[in-house]
Parts: C-alpha cells; sequence; structure tokens
C-alpha cells in the first residue's frame, strides 16, 4: 500500500524516467520535471523519452513538467536524479517553492569536489530544516536501462530514521523492484559514489586489453580502498559488503550499460577524455568524483592508490599502461594489514 499517490521527479534523464516509470507501476501520479523542453514534449506527447530510454513506453501516469515550481504543486516527497553537480541548484529552487515540510529522495552518486560533501549533506545545508521532513538515499546495482525493462533489480533506501527509510522501501517495492532499508547513510552514499572511479579504473584496464584477473583485482582491492576512506568517514564497513557497496561496483565495473565503464574503456584506447565524455552524452559521474576522492584522501592521509592512479590518467595525462605497471611495482603488502 502507498502512502502517497502523487510525487515530483526531478531529473529527466535515464535514472529520473527508470524510477518514474517504477513509481507509475506503483500506481503513483509522478510530475517528471526536466530541463531540456523539447524531452518534456516528447514525454507528453508520445510517453517515449529515447534520447535516454530508446525503445519504452511510458505509463499514463508520469507527465512532464519544464517548470518546477508546476512540478512541486501538492507534493510532499520529491526525488532528485540531477547529476551530483545541480543538486545545491535544484534545492535551492525547492526551498524557495514550498511551504510544507518535504521528504527528499535522492538517487544521486556523488561527492562534490572542494568540499567533500555527500548528496544528503547538501541537501540539509541548503534546505531549511523547517522545510525539510527527511532526507533518504536510493541506492544500489541498478542501471536504468534494465529497471525500464522491469527486469529483477534490488536496491537500499537509507535514511538516519528508520520510518523514512521504509516509507521509500514502499512507495518503490514491486515485485521487479525490490528495496532493502538501511540507517548507515554514509556508507550507502560513499559506496554508490566510490565505485563509479574503480568503474572507469575497470574500463580502463578493459580497453588496455587486459583480462579478468586485472579486472577483479581492481574491483577486490578497489572495494578495500573504499571501505578504509568509508571508516575513516564514519561508514559502516560491513556497509560495503551490501547492496549499495560490493554489489554496485559488480554491476558497474562489469556491464555494459555503465557510463563510467565505457567512459573508462574509450580512455583506455587512447581517446581523450573531452572526446569520451561528448561521446558518451550522458553524466559520468566517476570523473568529479576521482577528482574529489584524490583530494579528500590527500587530507585524511588515507592511502587509495587505484584512486590516484585513476586521477593522474584522467587530469594528468598519464599512460595507462604506465599507472597499472607502477600499482603492480608497489612494495609488497599483507592483505590482512589493515582489515581491508
Ligand atoms: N543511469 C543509471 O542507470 C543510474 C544513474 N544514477 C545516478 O543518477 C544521477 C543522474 O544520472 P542519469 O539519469 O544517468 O544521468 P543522465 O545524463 O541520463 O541525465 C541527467 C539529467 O539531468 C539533467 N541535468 C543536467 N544538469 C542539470 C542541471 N544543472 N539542472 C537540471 N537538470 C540537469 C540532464 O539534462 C539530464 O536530463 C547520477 O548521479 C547517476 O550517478 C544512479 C543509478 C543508476
Ligand atoms: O550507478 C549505476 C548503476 O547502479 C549506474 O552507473 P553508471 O553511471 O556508470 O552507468
Amino acid at each position: 500500500m502507498n502512502h502517497h499517490n502523487k510525487m515530483a521527479v526531478l531529473g529527466s534523464g535515464s535514472w529520473g524516467t527508470a524510477l518514474s516509470l517504477v513509481l507509475a507501476d506503483n500506481k503513483i501520479e509522478v510530475n517528471l520535471w526536466g530541463h531540456k523542453q523539447e524531452i518534456i514534449d516528447e514525454i507528453n506527447e508520445r510517453h517515449t523519452n529515447t534520447t535516454y530510454l530508446p525503445n519504452i513506453t511510458l505509463p499514463q501516469l508520469i507527465k512532464g513538467y519544464s517548470d518546477l515550481e508546476s512540478a512541486l504543486t501538492e507534493v510532499n516527497t520529491i526525488l532528485l536524479a540531477v547529476p551530483t553537480k545541480a543538486i545545491r541548484e535544484i534545492v535551492n529552487i525547492i526551498r524557495n517553492v514550498v511551504n510544507e515540510p518535504v521528504t527528499i529522495i535522492h538517487a544521486s552518486k556523488g561527492i562534490e569536489p572542494g568540499t567533500y560533501k555527500r548528496i544528503s549533506e547538501m541537501i540539509e545545508e541548503e534546505m531549511p530544516s523547517h522545510l525539510l521532513k527527511d532526507v533518504v538515499v536510493l541506492s544500489g546495482p541498478s542501471h536504468a536501462e534494465e529497471v525500464s525493462l522491469r527486469q529483477p533489480t534490488t536496491v537500499t533506501a537509507a535514511s538516519s530514521q528508520l520510518q523514512a527509510a521504509e516509507y521509500v522501501q514502499t512507495l518503490f517495492m514491486n515485485s521487479n523492484f525490490r528495496v532493502y532499508t538501511n540507517l548507515d547513510v554514509i556508507g550507502v552514499e560513499l559506496g554508490g559514489s566510490l565505485k563509479n572511479i574503480i568503474a572507469l579504473g575497470a574500463g580502463l584496464s578493459d580497453g588496455l586489453g587486459y583480462g579478468d584477473n586485472a579486472k577483479a583485482a581492481l574491483m577486490t582491492r578497489g572495494l578495500a580502498e573504499i571501505a578504509r576512506l568509508g571508516s575513516e568517514m564514519g561508514a559502516n564497513p560491513l556497509t560495503f559488503s551490501g547492496l549499495t557497496g560490493v554489489g554496485d561496483l559488480i554491476v558497474t565495473c562489469t556491464s555494459k550499460h555503465s557510463r563510467n565503464w565505457r567512459a573508462g574503456h574509450l580512455l583506455g584506447q587512447g581517446k581523450s577524455l573531452d572526446d569520451v565524455l561528448s561521446n558518451i552524452g550522458m553524466i559520468v559521474e566517476g570523473v568529479r568524483t576521482t577528482e574529489a576522492v584524490f583530494h579528500l584522501a590527500k587530507k585524511l592521509e588515507v592511502e587509495m592508490p587505484i584512486t590516484s592512479a585513476i586521477y593522474e590518467v584522467l587530469f594528468n595525462k598519464k599512460d595507462a599502461k604506465l599507472a597499472v605497471d607502477e600499482l603492480m611495482a608497489r612494495t609488497g603488502k599483507s592483505e590482512s594489514a589493515t582489515g581491508f
């Protein structure tokens, strides 16, 4: 049973559109907002969003809006599915439009360079507390392309308030889309954001022509880095063994759908970062997250050799093969020395 029958989804890219479809399947009316008028027109006139999800027909319960104020009329639950770099700007518009406390769910994956803030922290900073009921993060191994085909998918709704996480579980859960709850917001947000760095690395490795051994090494030692930084930042290390940690790492490093893996793959084949990003045409969150996490790890004195290597390839044009050679040539370590 759903408690509410109308929601706003902000962001009409692949993830916002796919999650709108899940909500509409659960008989929830969706006001889907986007800033590109032609996409909103297509959603309303043809019930498709072919730029992001070709061959998918959207349920009639989804209505497109290009005006944010209209999209927020009579809703008290808002889902954000925009790139991390747009979060503060959008929340600032929300705060000037709503006059009742709202629940904000976010489904974005990133860390802000410079401030090193997680998305829920940015939302809490920008939204006055009397207008913010709860913040919930929705994360896990979930490519929009498969969700929109109604293929079995599992995710996690995390909030410091169990009731809020359970509310979001109820909104989204159906026979194709299974939702778990979790109280570890820090671990869930960090797992979802940091796996994108490792997915760039997995793509680079594949692009260089390396095999499954190299990719398994990157994923496993990448997870060790994520858990090391996460523990330092207050996450429960066990969260990284769950859907939003190892689960999302697997799906992003091994799926042809992943934008981050595809970006790494093209870079590994020798393309420039600018060419790669314009070729993909969708947000590749791992690039900005690599920049943020490289500096954060330095500040916190946490060892993250894979992240550092990927940073050098992305931002200092280091040869990717040389970066792998240097990772392999590090001094011998004990796998259990730090617990990770
Ligand atoms: N695509 C997927 O399968 C999944 C994506 N995510 C996360 O969801 C977030 C959104 O990703 P996608 O939907 O894949 O991206 P996308 O590139 O498909 O769509 C992003 C949408 O945001 C819009 N946008 C960009 N800048 C904006 C701004 N300043 N103001 C308003 N709108 C703006 C774009 O026009 C586009 O409609 C990312 O953080 C991503 O990591 C999470 C899970 C799955
Ligand atoms: O987070 C995702 C799947 O869970 C999507 O990853 P990409 O952004 O790499 O496509």
